[in-house]
């Protein structure tokens, strides 16, 4: 992914030099360890924050050490821990919270992430309210609209700078096609839209050039339920972390480029979303433009065919139902 960028960092070598602040909140679990590895390597990250309730001066301590320029802090859990890690951050990636065991829906994790997102939205609306806010933990589905609440109450909400990470689906949607099609997953450009839970993730194959691949009934569930194919396999031992850590590396990675002046760059993130708005849906995933300010454009949803129409039906009543739970939430457990 690196290797890659190497070409457009030379091209964007005096805006690079700019100061890049990245914070992680949760860096000492399963992705956040890889994250920061990963974001350790990015030569656009000039300094990076680890934050967790325990273990992030251990995690920072050993990822300093790798040869990149960046300088790497672990940070206390404590209020002004937390504060400090978040002070001047352009980018807060927040992979915190519990992953599923076998037999739970991301919803089962409502419970618990939803105080821990909430909290972590809060100091990051006191200390960061101008960075770009990356929500991993999940239900990402009401996650995100969870902060959207909190950044309100508090009077610094900026829509365009809160983005739920739905990254991993594009990930897996273009190596899974790739399988079948026996070809390079780097050429698989597959858009996926909705949210990031089961039939709420919208492959839209027409789109792509095997169009042929939207009546694929089990492609289309494996992209839907590839990380409960993960959660299985690593049976009571998490979800996808690996994965996961790339695919938010690749967020974070794309965010940066825009903000130092790259044009064109296009991620798929579950924002705060005009498209289903007359439908009472204020968040939806889709290709969104970035830039310097965070989201530049929406891009329409496209031309999709007949099966498709139907999975963006079915998924429009389980996002609105996650939605307002998370706002909810919010609504009924303000918080300190
Ligand atoms: N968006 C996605 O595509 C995607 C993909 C994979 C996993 N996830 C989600 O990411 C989350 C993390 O997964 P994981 O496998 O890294 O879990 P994990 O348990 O390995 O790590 C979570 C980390 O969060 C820390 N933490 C808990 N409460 C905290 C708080 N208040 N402040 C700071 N840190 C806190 C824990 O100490 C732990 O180190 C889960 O909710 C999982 O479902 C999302
Ligand atoms: O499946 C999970 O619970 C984790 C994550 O959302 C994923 O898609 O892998």
């Amino acid at each position: 992914m690196f290797m890659a960028s190497r070409i457009q960092t030379r091209a964007f070598s005096a805006s690079a030099r700019n100061l890049s602040k990245v914070t992680v909140l949760g860096a000492a679990g399963g992705i956040g360890q890889p994250l920061s590895l990963l974001l350790k390597l990015n030569p656009r990250v000039t300094e990076l924050a680890l934050y967790d309730i325990r273990g992030a001066p251990g995690v920072a301590a050993d990822v300093s050490h790798v040869n990149t320029k960046s300088n790497v802090k672990g940070y206390e859990p404590t209020p002004s821990g937390l504060a400090s890690a978040l002070k001047g951050a352009e980018v807060v990636l927040i992979p915190a919270g519990v992953p599923r065991k076998p037999g739970m829906t991301r919803d089962d994790l409502f419970n618990t992430n939803a105080s821990i997102v909430r909290d972590l939205a809060k100091a990051c609306a006191e200390s960061a309210p101008e960075a770009n806010i990356l929500v991993i933990s999940n239900p990402v589905n009401s996650t995100v609209p969870i902060c959207a609440e909190v950044f309100k109450a508090r009077g610094v909400y900026n829509p365009k700078r809160l983005f739920g990470v739905t990254t991993l689906d594009v990930v897996r949607a273009s190596r899974f096609v790739s399988e079948i099609k026996k070809t390079d997953p780097v050429d698989e450009k597959i858009t996926v839209v909705g949210g990031h839970s089961g039939v709420t993730i919208v492959p839209l194959f027409s789109q792509s050039s095997h169009p042929d691949l939207s009546s694929n009934a089990d492609l289309v569930k494996r992209v839907q339920f590839g990380g409960d194919e993960v959660v299985k396999a690593k049976d009571g031992a998490g979800s996808a972390t690996l994965s996961m850590a790339m695919a938010g590396a690749r967020m974070a990675e794309s965010l940066l480029r825009a903000s130092q002046g790259e044009k064109n760059v296009v991620e798929p993130t579950f924002v705060d979303s005009p498209l289903y708005k007359d439908q009472g849906i204020d968040f939806f995933s889709s290709q969104v433009e970035l830039g310097p300010n965070g989201v530049e454009k929406i891009l329409p949803i496209g031309k999709v065919d007949a099966v498709e129409e139907k999975l963006i039906e079915a998924c429009l009543t389980d996002l609105k139902a996650n939605i307002q739970k998370g706002k909810a939430f919010v609504a009924e457990n303000p918080g300190n």
